[in-house]
């Protein structure tokens, strides 16, 4: 059988072309997580924005310098609070439809950081302040890159802005640079994802014994945005000419490492390496995208909703999230990397089967990996069917 050999190919031209560009979008993430402000420049305005989780008092003054800060909230979270209608996006009854459009809010004067985080954390404790203002106009783009930083950042989606005057780039780049703010272009936040599942590299690879399962090894691909790296855990020797058994594995630091009762994916994962091995080999992709995509705080902030009763894509909806974030641009190209390109997916999600598709892997056939419920996953597995389609 032939050893899957990995292509390095497409890497140079494309890690070449956006470096610049991806480095910049994994500093302003940087400086989000700090609650630094940051400056965002769009083709025809430009804005100072920090996300609203960690901004603080010095940041917001400085926002405040350049004009009146408005939050930005994505149309989901704007719904849950009741504010969306005036600007004409969803309102909680027909939340199911998608709504990736940024909803503005003017900060009223003296509202503090404190005041910020409220508006954008559900699970915060004190209620919400009611933001009195209509906002001034402000450029989608600018805002939508905002929002996909916070994202970006695995912070709570929120940020806050400030549109600078009308200037040229170079004299909005000078003054950021005497300030030590960083600058991002808003059309490379958007494209960053795709840069940096293009830009993947093999970084480290090892043979890795596993009950089980002991033929098996680990090849690690690091994003160029130097966040956590995939794993791709290869099972014996498939053959890259046939249809490979194939998982791909979501992080989950509770139910993977911990062992939590509250998901299955503890029980998926040593699952599917147990199956792989019983049908001869295989490749389970451990793809670092915890909590679906939103990160570990957001999915701890979810758990909080879920325990006040709602479901678990409700929960990630009045955090300000799609129900699952997850996009598996990473996996499609870990696998072409291998040299796999038509696949047997063991899944029962649908929508693994479409991304992966829709992103040029072929996919055979659906493996099903169905785990018994137990009493505190039940409602979890449930919602899975009936929200998310999974076939149990
Ligand atoms: N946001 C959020 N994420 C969760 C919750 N419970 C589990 N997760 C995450 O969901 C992901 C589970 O992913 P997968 O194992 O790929 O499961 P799946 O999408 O149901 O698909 P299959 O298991 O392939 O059928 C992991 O990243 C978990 O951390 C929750 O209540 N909220
Ligand atoms: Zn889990």
């Amino acid at each position: 059988m032939t050893e899957p050999v990995l292509d390095q190919s497409r890497n140079a031209a494309a890690s070449e072309l956006s470096a610049a560009a991806a480095i910049a979008v994994d500093r302003a993430t940087t400086e989000f997580r700090r609650g630094q402000p940051v400056l965002i420049l769009g083709p025809q305005a430009a804005c100072l924005a920090a996300a609203a989780e960690t901004v603080a008092l010095a940041g917001l003054r400085r926002l405040r310098q350049a004009g009146p800060a408005l939050l930005v909230l994505t149309g989901r979270r704007a719904a849950v609070l009741g504010l969306a209608a005036s600007q004409g996006v969803p309102t909680p009854a027909n939340l199911e439809a998608p709504n990736e459009r940024p909803f503005l809010v003017s900060l009223p004067a003296g509202a503090d950081a404190e005041a910020v985080l409220r508006l954008a954390d559900p699970t915060a404790v004190t209620a919400a302040l009611a933001p009195d203002l209509p906002p001034p106009p402000f450029p989608d783009e600018l805002a939508a890159a905002s929002i996909h930083l916070a994202k970006l950042a695995r912070l709570l989606p929120a940020a806050v802005v400030s549109a600078l005057p009308p200037r040229s780039a170079e004299e909005h780049l000078r003054m950021a640079a005497a300030e030590g703010i960083l600058a991002v272009w808003a059309g490379d936040v958007a494209a960053y994802e795709t840069t940096a599942a293009v830009t993947l590299q093999p970084v480290g690879e090892a043979r890795v014994p596993m009950e089980g399962a002991e033929d098996a090894r680990i090849v690690a691909f690091r994003p160029s945005d130097g966040s956590t790296e995939h794993l791709a855990i290869i099972i014996g020797q498939p053959d890259p000419a046939k249809p490979a058994l194939a998982r791909l594995h979501s992080e989950c630091f509770t139910g993977d490492l911990l062992g939590s009762l509250r998901c299955d994916c503890g029980e998926q994962l040593r699952g599917a390496i147990a199956e792989i091995e019983r049908q001869g080999g295989g490749i389970l992709l451990y793809l670092a995208q915890e909590g679906r995509g939103i990160g570990l705080v957001n999915k701890l902030r979810a758990y909080r909703l879920q325990d006040q009763g709602a479901d678990t894509a409700d929960a990630n909806e009045q955090l300000g999230f799609e129900a699952d974030e997850r996009i598996y641009l990473a996996a499609a190209e870990m696998l072409r990397r291998l040299g796999f390109k038509t696949v047997r997916l063991m899944t029962n999600n649908p929508d693994k089967v479409a991304g992966l598709e829709r992103l040029g892997i072929a996919v055979a056939e659906r493996v099903p990996l169905v785990i018994p419920a137990n009493r505190f996953n039940r409602d979890y597995l449930t919602t899975k069917a009936r929200k998310f389609g999974h076939m149990f």
